[in-house]
């Protein structure tokens, strides 16, 4: 037996892809930058003209281009169903995240428990790039224990909704608002920075909130926050609230959004657009039930807007690494829908679209693989191919076929997906025993008999490759 490289190879197949053939023209575009006046004067300079392009006035509140993570992997994470955290695992994701960029990391209260409280004080010895934060009750018992950690900043959290003042603490917002001046006067007193945030702030009375915040905002914090802490706002929710909360503080607004409805990453991004500095994130978006936004869904919305400034910010080729140090520690997969990192975030299957993507990566690709260390990926082994994509992959194993002979072997390759996906293995095969059929003079398909009778005898002496899996099937999320 002789088995040909191309039908025995263990590694993932060599994939077709047009990285670095095609220069890309990808030129996103804020629309929401506020660089063009919402009435322009018209060519004689007499009447105003109305530009329907120009953003809105509440536009100019944008700051999709100036904006900062809070990742909380390390506390609203830790509140997931599978997650439980040794020290080690917790340093680890702490340098990961610390080495991709992200400005704050978030840790677990220290009153949680003797163990939570020496890993926040570890995690602040490790000399890390990002500043160091813990999450704790307003209570000053809390407080106390937290500024003795050496954390860069405490968040201090609050339920507002009736719901949690019933329920939860039992508070009225009187004795809520007297307590966090005395929490943050005590945490401010220690030198370090202070944020306060309304827990359920979606299902809050909005006179109650803006009392609180004002308050807060009144004595000095650095930040205000608002948690969607059930996942029931929707982005138009989110902006009207922040575009408010904008009017009322000038300290920084930071926002927390759980995926209940799966609103997360929209919410981020309109709380960025209303005015909002700061998102919480967590890798995968572990959190309390579903979670809260995913650090590689929100880095995607924003690059969109703006891949320049997320490039300059965050190591991007991190980001699967980071994923996967989590996934294994909550022992979950990577889903296949991820952005970005997802199996078959960057794989193209439509014959349409990879005539397209071969043209001109923009066409089909807002992300651009390589920035996040990706590569792209055209699966030709359906029965949805087309010609232009097989006679890329015709071109990469240098095989010389007309067009004409590449469109009849694209029949062959649909005929055969019409019983099953073909591996790329498989289609290589069929291209090199197509070539060599036409190579001795046959006539492409026009002789098909002694087409077949080629690839039985290909298949006979090389093995069948009946076991083997669809080609973008092999991807894995994981190296
Ligand atoms: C929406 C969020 O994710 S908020 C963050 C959630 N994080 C955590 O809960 C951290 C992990 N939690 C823990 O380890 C524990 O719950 C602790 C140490 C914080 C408290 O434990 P316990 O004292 O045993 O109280 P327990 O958890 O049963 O109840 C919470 C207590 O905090 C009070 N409380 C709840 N929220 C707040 C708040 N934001 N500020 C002040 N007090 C609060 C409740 O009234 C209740 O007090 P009680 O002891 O008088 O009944
Ligand atoms: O501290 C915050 O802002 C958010 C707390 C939290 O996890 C939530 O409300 O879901
Ligand atoms: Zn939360």
């Amino acid at each position: 037996m002789c088995p040909s490289a191309a039908s025995t190879s263990a590694d993932p197949a060599p994939v077709p892809t047009t990285e670095g053939a095609v220069p890309p023209e990808f030129t996103p575009v804020d629309t929401h930058a506020p660089s063009q006046p919402e009435v322009v004067a018209a060519k004689n300079g007499t009447t105003p003209q109305h530009n329907p392009y120009a953003p809105r006035a509440s536009d100019f509140l944008s700051n999709v281009s100036n904006w900062k993570i809070i990742e909380s992997t390390l506390r609203e994470g830790e509140q997931f169903a599978n997650a439980f955290f040794d020290t080690e695992t917790k340093m680890k994701i702490a340098q990961a995240l610390s080495d991709f960029g992200v400005e704050y990391i978030e840790l677990t209260s220290p009153a949680a428990s003797e163990q939570s409280r020496e890993d926040c004080k570890r995690i602040c010895q490790m000399g890390l790039k990002s500043k160091i934060l813990t999450h704790i009750r307003c209570h000053m018992d809390d407080a106390r224990i937290a500024v003795e950690t050496g954390v860069d900043g405490v968040d201090i959290v609050i339920g507002t909704s009736s719901f949690l003042r019933k329920y939860s603490h039992g508070k009225d917002i009187t004795y809520i608002i007297k307590s966090a001046i005395e929490v943050i006067e005590f945490v401010k007193s220690k030198g370090i920075e202070v944020r306060f945030s309304s827990e359920d702030s979606f299902r809050s009375d909005l006179v109650d909130l803006l009392s609180i915040y004002r308050a807060v905002d009144k004595i000095g914090v650095n930040r205000v926050g608002i948690a969607d802490t059930v996942g029931c706002a929707n982005p138009r929710q989110v902006y009207e609230l922040v575009r408010t909360l904008r009017g009322v503080v000038s300290c920084d607004i930071e926002c927390h959004f759980h995926d209940d409805s799966g609103c997360a990453v929209a919410n981020a991004f309109c709380a960025l657009e209303a005015g909002a500095t700061h998102i919480d994130t967590s890798v995968l978006g572990i959190g309390e039930r579903n979670g809260i936004t995913t650090l590689g869904g929100l880095i995607a919305r924003m690059y969109v807007v703006n891949p320049e400034y997320c490039k300059s910010k965050y190591n991007l080729a991190m980001l699967r690494e980071v994923e996967n140090l989590v996934a294994d520690a909550v022992q979950v997969s990577v889903p296949f829908n991820n952005p970005i990192t997802g199996f078959c975030a960057f794989t193209h299957k439509a014959g349409i679209h990879a005539k397209a993507i071969l043209a001109n990566p923009s066409t089909y690709e807002i992300l651009k693989p390589e920035d996040f260390g990706m590569s792209r990926y055209i699966d030709i082994g359906s029965r949805l191919t087309g010609w232009n994509a097989v006679k890329s992959r015709v071109e990469q194993l240098e095989l010389e076929l007309t067009d004409e002979q590449v469109k009849d072997v694209t029949a062959k390759i649909k005929e055969l997906a019409d019983v099953r996906t073909q591996s790329m293995d498989d289609v290589d095969t069929v291209l090199r025993v197509y070539h060599k059929h036409v190579s001795s003079g046959a006539l492409g398909l026009r002789q098909p008999a002694r087409f077949d009778e080629l690839l039985a005898e290909h298949k006979s002496q090389n093995g069948s490759e009946a076991g083997d899996e669809p080609a973008a099937k092999k991807q894995k999320t994981s190296a």
